[in-house]
């Protein structure tokens, strides 16, 4: 479970997050111990006489060693240690050897309602925010959250986020999940493989069950559209939303190509709360079929920045004004200004939040970049996967097609590794099957188009080899993410040469900003490598200057 988390939980913010490294690290120790209860509800109930835990009345089997309190488990403590930091006394006069430095010490205002969310102080908040580099725009943001027992979630909502392993916030969910709860739009950048998804799905779930549980609405009407860019991502957010809403009054349907849209019409007119799909397919049931969107509260763009460009933008904006005047949720790892603009005219009053850099790769994947001429690469990702270096699972992309089923074939033929691709011209069919084996390891190489770029959360996939570089850097970053997901460490490899001139600045930024080491091909004077500002693209030159 620890392995889940990656080093932001070791940060210190006076009295508040001061709970949570001293959770991370006992809670890695008594993972090797397989009697010490986790969660509250592994824990019987307490026999007369026994006993309780203060927070939940259980079996208090054991002794909170920072109050001297019984308490059943690690969920317990941790909520035990929030009420006690949320209290008026200042926490720098107890655990001492624990405080952070006294510049990071202060006080936690009281909550009126103890039963609600722990407030933070405005200073805290910045604290926090500054920490874990959560950056926002907008007015009336509220507080990021350190639990998610402080969103006043549906409590089988929280049931099944910890069955599924989400016990802490990562840092985007921290700050997107309340200001959604809030109703508010927003436009949210973080590093691939942090937990956005979830960041989304969760209001919306909480939003749907909630509405639908006080009868408030028509319950064969949805409540709610997520729009993905491709067909593989629907499916797989739709997964997470099926998990995380199980037990809830809260039904998905998706709604992609490829699959009989009769089925998917059928399952949309059993009344569902929330349609995931892809924008072609949703407007061919909206234009072809009586299904009504009017009861549509949240509307979701997965990818943002894909979904508003050219090919997309057109069918996302006639979907979004079918609905009236939704609460917009509008995600990507990579954000430009034109986006951000757009946004705006969507909804006026709609906030930003981005984490870390924007428009970087992940921190967790390092890079390697290889100059490799275009005769040359087969031969090169042979050598690769026959050395040390091959980590299975692998992802190689590619920017084609044929190219994608032509390599695959040479990979197994060559290297005796079993290699398949996966692309738009296949079946779903067949896609689905290509990805079920690559994930449970029947298969070790997949060669992908970009339609395996954006979203996938592949996990165990611990190498990208970018074979051909797409073509943007946006792309590349979302096609590195897939070597590592919520900070693991992963790797990617990437062929470059000649023929992807055009990117080679903003790569070179990339790789400098990582740290890694440029090759001498990419020398500074043969390509106007020239060290830009995140985000910023090369101006072009002008004719005749
Ligand atoms: N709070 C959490 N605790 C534990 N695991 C989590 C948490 N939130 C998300 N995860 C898991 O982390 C992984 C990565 O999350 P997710 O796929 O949402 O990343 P993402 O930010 O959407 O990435 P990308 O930009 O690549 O789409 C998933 O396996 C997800 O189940």
């Amino acid at each position: 479970m620890t392995l889940l988390f990656p080093s932001f939980f070791g940060l210190h913010l006076g009295n508040v997050s001061l709970n949570l490294p001293i959770y991370h690290i006992e809670f890695s120790t008594y993972c090797a111990d397989d009697d010490v209860k986790v969660n509250s509800k592994d824990q019987r109930d307490a026999l007369v006489g026994e006993p309780k835990c203060v927070i939940c009345g259980r079996y208090g089997e054991y002794v909170c060693d920072e109050t001297d309190d019984d308490i059943c488990s690690l969920e317990c403590k941790q909520a035990l240690l929030l009420r006690v930091a949320n209290s008026l006394l200042p926490v720098c006069s107890s655990s001492t050897q624990r405080l952070p430095a006294t510049d990071e010490c202060f006080y936690v205002r009281d909550s009126v309602d103890r039963s609600g969310p722990p407030s933070l102080t405005c200073d805290q908040t910045e604290l926090l925010r500054n920490k874990l580099e959560i950056n926002v725009k907008g007015d009336a943001v509220p507080a990021p959250v350190l639990a998610f027992s402080s969103c006043r979630l549906p409590e089988k909502l929280l049931q099944n986020m910890e069955t599924a392993g989400y016990v802490m916030p990562t840092p985007v969910q921290m700050q997107a999940i309340p200001a959604a709860l809030d109703g508010q739009s927003l436009l949210v950048s973080a590093d691939t493989g942090s937990g956005k998804t979830a960041s989304f799905l969760i209001p919306i779930i909480s939003l749907c069950a909630k509405f639908r549980q006080n009868n408030f609405s028509n319950p064969r009407k949805p409540l709610a559209v997520v729009l993905t860019p491709t067909r593989e991502l629907g499916i797989q957010v739709e997964d997470q939303a099926k998990v995380l809403g199980k037990g809830l009054p809260f039904k998905t349907a998706l709604v992609v190509g490829g699959d009989p849209i009769a089925r998917q019409l059928y399952r949309v007119q059993q009344g569902v709360e929330l349609i995931i799909g892809t924008p072609g397919r949703l407007i061919d049931l909206l234009t072809k079929q009586d299904i009504e969107l009017d009861d549509v509260k949240i509307f979701g763009l997965d990818e943002v920045d894909c979904m508003l460009q050219r090919g997309f933008r057109d069918q996302v904006m006639q979907i979004f004004t079918a609905l009236s005047q939704p609460q917009l949720l509008m995600y990507s790892a990579t954000i430009s200004q034109d986006v951000e603009k757009i946004a705006s005219c969507m909804a006026s009053d709609i906030i930003t939040v981005s984490i870390g850099k924007p428009n970087r790769p992940s921190k967790a994947v390092k890079q390697l970049a290889i100059w490799v001429e275009s005769k040359q690469k087969k031969q090169k990702l042979f050598d690769i996967l026959r050395s040390k270096h091959f980590m299975s699972p692998a992802v190689v992309y590619v920017g084609s097609r044929t190219g994608a089923d032509l390599l695959s074939d040479a990979i197994t033929t060559t290297t005796r590794i079993k290699a398949v691709s996966i692309h738009g011209a296949k079946s779903m069919k067949e896609r689905r099957e290509i990805l079920r084996s690559f994930l449970v390891g029947e298969v070790p190489v997949v060669v992908s188009t970009g339609i395996l770029g954006r979203g996938m959360d592949l996990l165990g996939v611990r190498q990208v080899i970018v074979f051909d570089m797409p073509n943007s850097i946006k792309e590349y970053v979302h096609q590195i993410g897939r070597a590592s997901r919520l900070g693991e460490e992963g790797n990617a490899i990437v062929f470059v040469n000649e023929e992807d001139k055009k990117l080679i600045p903003e790569l070179v930024d990339i790789l400098k900003s990582s740290g890694a080491v440029i090759p001498r091909e990419l020398g500074n004077s043969r390509y106007n490598v020239v060290s830009l500002p995140s985000g910023k693209h090369p101006k072009k030159r002008k004719y005749g200057g």
